[in-house]
């Protein structure tokens, strides 16, 4: 894949050596502290197009050794929230293990039980490849997920799928659905901040949107999600999430007080 898979969470200290921006002052993923976030009333609602797709459409699932990515039509676009408009790549989840979360974002120290990211670049750039290296190439939606007491069945989507690709480089076909069913219902609380991607190359070219309202799975769900992928020699693919990663002179805004 685009960067190359012998770089596992196990040695971290090492992205740098081979991936130099792994070491830079805008790495992502952080710590968000409540108490010093900004308000910022001129953060809009972000505003989605095209989110929800025909079953005809079939969309490929694919277990990559580090996640399971769903790839999406560029069909789906950011019309709103953001400067500048951004479309679709890839949606992925970061997750634990049985017995601890694993999201990558944290609230207040906070690790939530998953966490999804909707991946989009910046149609001013000509293809997600010229933009993943620009300050202001991609726009990321974060979504924190929690374990509550009914199954979700936007995730059903995906997680049904989970148990046919469990060897790294497997993928599937599964039939498209609404993707802003996989996105908390309210889209104006949110944090926002400027960082990176948070697997080598961890290129500092995200604006990162994460939402404040969780979203619910069940608990059989959330089993399906850490126990069912495998990664390179059979191992089982858990808590596949970055430590957070240090401020510097960054600041959080926040769409809401
Ligand atoms: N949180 S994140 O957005 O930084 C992120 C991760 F944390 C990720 F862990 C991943 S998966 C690791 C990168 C990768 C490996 C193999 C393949 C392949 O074989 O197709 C593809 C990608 C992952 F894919 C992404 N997002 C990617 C960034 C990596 C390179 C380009 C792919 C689009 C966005
Ligand atoms: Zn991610």
């Amino acid at each position: 894949g685009p960067s190359d898979s012998h770089w596992s969470y196990e040695d971290l200290g090492q992205w740098d050596k081979h991936f130099p921006a792994c070491a830079g002052t805008m790495q992502s993923p952080i710590n968000i502290n409540t108490e010093t976030t900004i308000f910022s009333p001129q953060l809009r609602p972000i505003q989605l197009s095209g989110y929800s797709l025909p079953a005809s459409q079939m969309l490929t699932l694919k277990n990559n050794g580090h996640t399971v990515v769903l790839k999406l039509p560029e069909s789906l676009a950011i019309v709103g929230g953001y400067a500048q408009q951004y479309r679709a790549v890839q949606l992925h989840l970061h997750w634990g293990s049985p017995s601890s979360p694993g999201s990558e974002h944290t609230v207040d120290h906070k690790r939530f039980a998953g966490e999804l990211h909707v991946v989009h670049y910046n149609t001013k750039y000509q293809n997600f490849e010229a933009a993943m290296t620009r300050p202001d190439g991609l726009a990321v939606l974060g979504v924190f997920l929690e374990v509550g007491r009914r199954e979700n069945p936007y995730y059903q989507q995906i997680l049904e799928h989970l148990p046919s690709i469990q060897g790294e480089d497997d993928e599937v076909y599964v039939p498209g659905f609404n993707i802003a069913g996989l996105l908390p219902d309210n889209l104006h609380l949110y944090f926002h901040y400027n960082g990176s991607l948070t697997t080598p190359p961890c290129h500092e070219s995200v604006k990162w949107t994460v939402f404040n309202q969780t979203v619910m799975l069940s608990k059989e769900q959330m089993s399906i999600l850490v126990s069912s992928l495998q990664t390179d020699d059979n191992s089982p693919l858990m808590n596949n999430f970055r430590p957070d990663q240090s401020l510097h002179r960054r600041w959080v805004l926040a769409s809401f007080e």
